[in-house]
């Protein structure tokens, strides 16, 4: 359906992003992503033919974009930019309206259909409410969601949107994508997105295109392509780390405070209290813990020392004793509420070997905020 060949994107022949083959069909949402000033928004606007290519071509079924009419096209692309628009007096319903020109007459009558269009618009993205509002009184997140709401007014077969979520809280950003996933579904629209937050750009797209450098270094299905290494690579990332599991980043151990702690923990327990101590910097290690665990998973990405064995093994008596002289060395032990099956018995039985050694152990209530007193109150 959208097929870019070959093409090269830049300004005044200067390329930005060269050799660019990318495809999408329909139902479809490919995600653009890449460090600031690679050249993402570049891309888009030579896809949605406001830029010409300095090579290659873009196809949208068998035409060459740049060859359509504006006329031609509006009617099969609808394009939301950032830019924060400011169009003066006009109410929600005003705005989707715009979206009728490629269908309206010289006047820009709106027939009854047109009518229909831009309510069943507004509806698609939850916005019914906001017809009557004035565009200028409205939230960042309203806006988006009229500006959205025009572009299917057009009635488009694509869906062009740069950084959709720039300027979203949490919440709205979520419901943004849902609704991108959604409209990619139910209205069977090809998506081209940029967008920065990974952990959504993995969730809603079909196709991942990684741009670094000039050149695309990554493309196809973000479960294929998106692992530690290239996510790393791609942001240049020295003091966080990309994890492929979960598909977020965590800070790297980097301890320039050298108190050493051991966390007691298993099934997630300890996620919360090893992200606070690798934040404030301790030098943490933690274990045993089974190499599928969600706390190793994070542990491992923060590159903490984890003590671990194998999925569904019993602890060893190996690691056990790895785990004890770790424990020996560290000025604290915090243990968590890890869930007690047969393997946490020796963790039981790590902590009480802790005591017998004279060290201090921490007992986590759940709150971050009595943990952090009693470390201040121990260093
Ligand atoms: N109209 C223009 N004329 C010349 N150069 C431009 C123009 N617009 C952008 N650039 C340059 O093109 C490069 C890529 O910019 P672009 O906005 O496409 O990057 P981006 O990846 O979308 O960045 P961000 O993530 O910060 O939005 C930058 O070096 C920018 O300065």
């Amino acid at each position: 359906m959208l097929k870019t060949e070959n093409l090269a994107v830049g300004y005044n022949k200067r390329i930005i992003i060269d050799n660019i083959n990318l495809e999408i069909k329909e139902g479809e949402i490919l995600a653009i992503i890449g460090p600031n000033g690679v050249g993402k928004s570049t891309l888009l606007k030579c896809i949605a033919s406001y830029l010409d290519p300095i090579k290659g071509v873009v196809y949208l079924d068998s035409n060459v974009i740049h060859k359509l009419k504006p006329s031609q096209l509006a009617k099969k692309m609808a394009v939301v930019l950032t830019e924060r628009v400011n169009p003066g007096n006009l109410t929600g319903f005003d705005i989707i309206a715009i979206g009728r020109h490629p269908y309206t007459d010289l006047f820009g009558r709106l027939t009854e259909k047109d009518k229909e269009i831009i309510i069943e618009s507004a509806r698609a993205v939850n916005a019914l409410h906001l017809l009557e509002k004035n565009f200028f009184e409205m939230s960042d997140g309203e806006r988006q969601k009229i500006m959205i709401a025009r572009a299917l007014a057009q009635e488009p077969k694509v869906l062009i949107l740069d950084e959709p979520t720039s300027f979203l809280d949490a919440k709205h950003k979520i419901e943004l994508t849902l609704l991108l996933r959604k409209l990619a579904i139910e209205k069977n629209l090809a998506i081209v997105v940029t967008i920065h937050d990974i952990e959504l750009a993995l969730r809603i797209a079909d196709k991942i295109a990684l741009i670094k450098d000039g050149k695309i270094i990554g493309y196809g299905h973000p479960e294929d392509i998106m692992d530690k290494e290239t996510v790393n690579n791609l942001y240049d990332l020295k003091s966080a780390n990309f994890n492929e599991e979960i598909g977020y980043f965590e800070l790297k151990n980097e301890n320039t405070i050298v108190k050493k702690v051991f966390v007691v923990c298993g099934g997630g327990s300890g996620a919360n209290v090893l992200r606070y101590l690798v934040k404030n910097r301790y030098k943490v290690y933690c274990g045993v813990l089974h190499e599928n665990d969600i706390d190793y998973v994070i542990a491992k990405t923060m590159e903490t020392v984890v003590v671990s064995e194998k999925p569904y093994q019993p602890i060893s008596e190996e690691k056990f004793n790895e785990a004890l002289k770790y424990i020996k060395m560290c000025d604290v032990v915090i243990e968590t509420n890890f869930p007690i099956g047969e393997i946490n018995k020796l963790n039981l039985k790590l902590i009480g070997l802790t005591k017998e050694y004279g060290k201090k152990v921490i007992k986590f209530s759940g709150k971050i905020k009595e943990l952090n007193k009693q470390l201040l109150s121990l260093f």
